[in-house]
C-alpha cells in the first residue's frame, strides 16, 4: 500500500442523488467516469473500496408512500434502483479497467453476486472494487444505514459519504447562508447539535461501533482523494 494513505479499507458511499449530475432524471455519465477514475486513483494507492450506492435519483420508498404506495413495495423499488445504479457504475468500472463485483442484497440470478460479507472481504482483498448493492435487503432502512452496517461487516476503516455539499455544515448550507463547515466533530456533537450527517440510525449503528464517518462533496474532483490521504477536505466524525 502507497504510505500516503490513511486508509486501508473503506465503505464509500455514493448518493444516489448526486449521480443524476446535469441529467434531470435518472444517471449522468459523466459523473459515472469522474467517479469511475477517482476510484481508480484509490485502487492504484492500494485502497480497498467497497461502494454503497444509493437509488434516491430513481426512486424512494417514502416518497412513493407519499402518492398511496404500499411503503413496503416503494422501498422495494428504491432497493432496485440502487441495483440498477450498481450496474451503471460496474459498467463504467469495468470499462475504466478496474476489476468489480455487483453483490446484491436482494439476488438476481445471471445479473449480480449474492452478498457475503466473507465473499466481499475475500474481493477486496484481491484488489476489486465491490459494490453492495440493494441496501440492507429490507424496508424501512436508508442506503446510509446499508453503508454504515456493510462497513462494519467488512471491517472498513471508515464510511465516506459522497453528498452534494462540501461536508457538515452548523446549519443547511443549501437554505442558510451563514452554515458554517465544520472540519472534525465528535458524534456527541452531532447528537447535540442535531447535525444532519445521515438517518439516526444509521448515525448510530456507526458511533456504537466507533466506526469513523467523513463526509465529502461528490461534486468537487479531487476531495474524494485529499479525504483518503488524510488532508482537510471535508468533515470527519469520529
Ligand atoms: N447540517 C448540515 N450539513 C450539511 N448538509 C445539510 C445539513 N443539514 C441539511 N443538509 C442537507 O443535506 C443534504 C445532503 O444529505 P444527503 O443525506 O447526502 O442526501 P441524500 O438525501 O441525497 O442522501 C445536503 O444537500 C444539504 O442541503
Ligand atoms: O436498506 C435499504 C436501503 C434503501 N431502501 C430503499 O431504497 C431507497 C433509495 O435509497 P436512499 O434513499 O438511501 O438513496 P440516496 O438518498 O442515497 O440516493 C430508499 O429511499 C428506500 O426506499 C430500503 O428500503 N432499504
Amino acid at each position: 500500500m502507497s504510505s500516503d494513505v490513511a486508509y486501508k479499507r473503506i465503505l464509500l458511499k455514493l448518493s444516489g442523488e448526486a449521480l443524476e449530475g446535469k441529467e434531470a432524471f435518472g444517471i449522468d455519465p459523466d459523473v459515472l467516469q469522474r467517479m469511475s477514475e477517482e476510484i481508480g486513483e484509490l485502487v492504484k494507492a492500494g485502497v480497498q473500496v467497497g461502494l454503497v450506492i444509493g437509488g434516491g435519483n430513481i426512486f424512494r420508498g417514502a416518497k412513493l408512500a407519499e402518492s398511496g404506495m404500499n411503503r413496503v413495495v416503494g422501498d422495494h423499488m428504491g432497493m432496485l434502483a440502487t441495483v440498477m445504479n450498481g450496474l451503471a457504475m460496474r459498467d463504467s468500472l469495468e470499462r475504466n479497467s478496474i476489476k468489480t463485483t455487483l453483490m446484491s442484497a436482494m439476488p438476481i440470478q445471471g445479473i449480480t453476486t449474492p452478498y457475503s460479507w466473507m465473499e466481499a472481504i475475500s474481493r477486496l482483498e484481491k484488489g476489486e472494487v465491490v459494490i453492495l448493492s440493494a441496501g440492507t435487503g429490507n424496508p424501512f432502512f436508508t442506503t446510509d444505514s446499508a453503508a454504515c452496517l456493510r462497513g462494519i461487516e467488512i471491517q472498513a476503516d471508515a464510511v465516506i459519504k459522497g453528498t452534494k455539499v462540501d461536508g457538515v455544515y452548523s446549519a443547511d448550507p443549501m437554505k442558510d447562508p451563514d452554515a458554517v463547515l465544520y472540519h472534525e466533530l465528535s458524534y456527541k456533537e452531532v447528537v447535540e447539535k442535531e447535525l444532519k450527517v445521515m438517518d439516526l440510525s444509521a448515525f448510530i449503528l456507526a458511533r456504537d461501533h466507533k466506526m469513523p464517518i467523513m463526509v465529502f462533496n461528490m461534486n468537487k474532483k479531487g476531495a474524494l482523494m485529499k479525504v483518503i490521504r488524510g488532508e482537510e477536505e471535508g468533515t470527519v466524525i469520529k
